[in-house]
């Protein structure tokens, strides 16, 4: 029977059939402060082993400082769960890039860079952005704490299998049109709920296209459209990003790996349980309006109002989220003023980001109300940036420089918004009191976020630079 690449990494993983559950096997297993510490916890207390700590990698990303390495500076809370994950590791014979570590960054930005991640593996990590490592053509998805506990002990994970749905982005993106625009508009078109129970396959010219770090943007935000996992087929560039990089097959392995990773394609005649289809040319860059990411809109569209929304349920939550956005409908973008600028996050932090943004944050300042601050991704992708003097360019404009990790994305830190702080976030996630209680979050691309900062409201960054 014809397969989708999600049925072809499955079927390669199963272990044993549980009655309508799979019991399928985990390549990698990424770890972070925050959804371990009970997991390991149960592991001591029943005298279990960790079954295979040569497959299981961690770092710290949530709950560190972006201002100074000390794992103390966001105080005992924060230490005492990095020392747990540090303790936790140092016990369990498991590679930890702790804060100072040359590869410590943000858990999805870490495993590609590293190379942890190859098409046809299964990839799971305790948090919902796992989805991000989908752009190798690899099936990774987020899990809860009993199942890093599980995963911990067996290396494997029992599943039930998701429906499929095809999301083809066809023809090519205009100019200036970002990754972070075609997800946000494909959430906007079948809404935040709209893949849940599914597993999402994108294609289409417009995704292949798409540099690999462009994909991992796209595959990141799976979730943030309720999708178990989203995935990208892979292809030569998927090849060509894995070339060396640390944990790559070695050499000998290297051309079998690569015939495997070939065949991981979905047959022509597969069929999908649900087919998406948008037109690359319609899509324009896109901001949050409401408290879910569906509930965007283009930078040349007016707030909408909630007469707009025939469902009733739509309705009443655009009345909510406008209140609580504090925006009227029919305002335009131009008029809502910003009071912060995030550029980071595992949706937007890697080096093709910071470069895209530095290019608009050349062309101007950062207006003197606006906090703006620029956070790496990783260790890797901040000295990749500070040898092609992005810092530079940022420090020049306005922004702050920081340390690698998750900041204001969502806050476990000190990088916290007040009520009422309005935010361009190149993040995933617009939940009322995400960034901080009573915080605005307005999701953007890298580029929009800086066309924020440098006019003091939203503006189609497609003005600046070139
Ligand atoms: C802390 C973690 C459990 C959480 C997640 O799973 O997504 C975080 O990364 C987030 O983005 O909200
Ligand atoms: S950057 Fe944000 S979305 Fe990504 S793992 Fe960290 S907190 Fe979660």
């Amino acid at each position: 029977m014809a397969q989708t690449i999600y049925d072809k990494v499955w079927n390669a993983h199963i272990v044993e059939q549980l009655g309508e559950d799979t019991l399928l096997y985990i390549d990698r297993h990424l770890i972070h402060e925050v959804t371990t510490p009970q997991a390991f916890a149960g592991l001591n207390e029943n005298n279990r082993k960790v079954r295979r700590p040569d497959l299981t990698f961690g770092t710290m990303d949530h709950s560190i400082s972006t201002r100074s390495l000390a794992l103390d500076a966001c105080g005992p809370q924060n230490k005492l769960q990095l020392q747990t994950l540090a303790d936790n590791c140092a016990a369990h014979n498991i590679q930890l890039y702790p804060v100072g570590h040359k590869n410590q960054g943000i858990v999805h930005v870490i495993g590609p860079q590293l190379g942890l991640i190859h098409p046809g593996m299964t990839v799971v990590c305790g948090d919902s952005h796992t989805a991000t490592h989908g752009a190798f053509g690899a099936l990774a998805f987020g899990i809860g704490t009993s199942q890093v506990e599980h995963v911990l002990a067996t290396q494997t994970l029992k599943q039930s299998k998701a429906k499929s749905m095809k999301i083809e982005v066809a023809g090519k993106l205009p100019i200036g049109v970002t990754a972070k625009d075609i997800i946000l508009a494909i959430i906007g078109k079948i809404g935040h709920a709209g893949a849940t129970g599914y597993v999402i396959e994108y294609c289409g010219e417009a995704i292949s296209e798409l540099s690999m770090e462009q994909r991992m943007t796209i595959c990141n935000m799976s979730i943030e459209a309720g999708a178990k996992a989203g995935l990208i087929s892979p292809d030569q560039k998927t090849i060509d990003y894995l070339k060396e990089k640390d944990f790559a097959p070695s050499k000998e392995h290297w051309d079998d790996a690569v015939s495997y990773w070939q065949s991981l394609t979905t047959d022509s005649d597969a069929i999908f349980d649900t087919v998406v289809t948008l037109q690359a040319k319609d899509i324009q860059p896109q901001i949050t309006w409401g408290t879910n990411p569906g509930q965007v809109i283009g930078i040349n569209q007016a707030i909408p109002s909630p007469d707009d929304f025939d469902d009733p349920i739509e309705k009443e939550s655009a009345v909510k989220a406008l209140k609580y956005m504090g925006l009227e409908a029919g305002q335009t973008w131009d008029n809502v003023k910003v009071s912060h600028v995030f550029i980071g996050s595992c949706t937007n932090s890697r080096i093709e980001d910071l470069r895209a943004a530095a290019k608009v944050a050349a062309s101007g300042k950062v207006k003197s109300h606006i906090t703006a601050i620029v956070v790496p991704g990783s260790v890797a992708v901040k000295e990749q940036a500070e040898k092609e003097a992005l810092d530079v360019i940022f420090k020049a404009a306005g922004f702050e420089w920081r340390l690698p990790g998750c900041s204001m994305c969502l806050g476990m830190n000190d990088d916290v918004l007040q009520p009422g702080d309005r935010c361009a976030s190149t993040s995933n996630r617009n939940f009322e009191g995400r960034q901080g209680r009573g915080s605005r979050t307005h999701l953007v691309s890298p580029e929009m976020a800086v066309a924020a900062a440098l006019t003091g409201s939203f503006a189609d960054s497609r003005q600046f630079g070139e």
